[in-house]
């Protein structure tokens, strides 16, 4: 496969499409978990809003009509959020349901705990396995993936469990692109690097000179929610933004004023690139000794993204060598990554530990947009 048929859109706009049309808009601010759990006891039917859409294709199948009269209190549903979201959130969801929150579960742990829940939470650093849903069948119902790539969910096993997965497409985009802009910016002036010298007694302004942005190229690859919502911010500064995606519409790009390009052109003329496509078989590794060879020698490298989409040995190879200048990183192919990483130690490297989404609004977002009472 071509690396251009490879790559598919942002995490933000790829899964949502290939998937579903996903909880994006609930109004979750005004009517946070409207419809849901203690609201059955007195509701016929638990319709969903037309907008609401899971990611696996099964329906909700305990979605039953009761009669008014028939109309015993529920008990609260079950739900196991396993890691940090936002306390806002929270509080509105334990109104709908008993909600045991347990951060840093070993996958062990969460074998042992899932089977007694009716619904899961989770962000990127939870793997729910088949091992996960078969241990919570005939109970669990719902996996709510409060963030946007479900890479971490086997939906295979879901759909066979008859669980759902749910999503939250766009209430972290913005998070994600501003944190891609904070790291470019850090990056092309050494932030990180100059922060610790400086914590360590040392004043060195010579060694710490930037780059700057204005007039550079910048290459968006993957032109989906995220993508172009760092191509707007950078236009802002004033820096000449190309794009590659190949399922990116051109006029969508031209009212940002981005220029939609081939894989191989974006790379070979840019002097940034940002990645914001989805990992997928397809995109695996696909920045490599290969696509690095053909990129210009001192290309500065932003990934906000999925880390296996890049062939991190093939990037230690290209930043030793000076063909990547600088590579700014906030996923990695292993979360955590090992201590003792040479990507990670790397002195022209700076890392954040998977923080794109980690804004307080964000977090509250999530969890209100995946609704996971609702689906119960
Ligand atoms: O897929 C996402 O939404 C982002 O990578 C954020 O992941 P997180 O929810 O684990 O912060």
């Amino acid at each position: 496969m071509s690396a251009s048929r490879a790559l598919l859109s942002s995490p933000h706009g790829g899964a949502s499409r290939t998937f579903t049309r996903a909880p994006t808009r609930l109004a979750a601010a005004s009517i946070p978990f409207a419809r849901c759990g203690a609201l059955r006891a007195r509701t016929a039917i638990l319709s969903s809003p037309a907008a609401t859409v899971p990611v696996t294709s099964s329906e909700p199948k305990r979605r039953i009509s009761r009669s008014v009269s028939d109309s015993a209190p529920l008990a609260k549903p079950a739900v196991l959020v396993a890691e940090k979201l936002g306390e806002a959130g929270l509080d509105v969801l334990r109104q709908f349901a008993d909600v045991e929150c347990a951060y840093g579960m070993s996958p062990a742990e969460l074998l042992a705990k899932v089977a007694q829940f009716d619904a899961l939470i989770v962000r990127s650093g939870t793997k729910v396995t088949r091992e996960v849903l078969e241990a919570g069948r005939g109970r669990l119902r719902v996996v709510g993936r409060a963030g946007v790539g479900i890479d971490n969910v086997d939906l295979q096993a879901a759909t066979e469990a008859g669980c759902l997965v749910v999503n939250a497409p766009t209430a972290n985009t913005v998070a994600a692109a501003e944190h891609g802009i904070a790291l470019l910016a850090c990056m092309a002036r050494n932030v990180s690097q100059a922060d610790a010298a400086l914590k360590a007694g040392k004043w060195q302004r010579a060694k710490y000179v930037g780059v700057s942005l204005v007039g550079k190229t910048l290459a968006i690859m993957g032109f989906g929610k995220v993508g172009s919502e760092v191509a707007r911010r950078a236009k802002g500064l004033g820096m000449h933004v190309i794009a590659h995606d190949p399922y990116a519409p051109a006029d969508k790009a031209r009212a940002i004023g981005a220029e939609l390009v081939s894989f191989e052109e974006a790379i070979a003329k840019a002097d940034f690139i940002s990645l914001h496509m989805p990992l997928t078989p397809a995109t695996s590794k696909v920045f490599n000794d290969e696509s690095f060879g053909k990129m210009k020698t001192g290309v500065r490298i932003i990934n906000v993204a999925r880390g296996g989409v890049i062939d991190e040995d093939a990037l230690v190879r290209a930043l030793d060598s000076g063909k990547v200048a600088q590579a700014a990183l906030d996923v990695f192919t292993v979360e955590p990554p090992a201590k003792d990483s040479k990507l990670v130690l790397h002195e022209n490297v700076t890392v954040t530990p998977h923080l794109g989404a980690s804004t307080v609004e964000a977090q509250v977002g999530v969890l209100a947009t995946i609704n996971v009472p609702m689906w119960m």
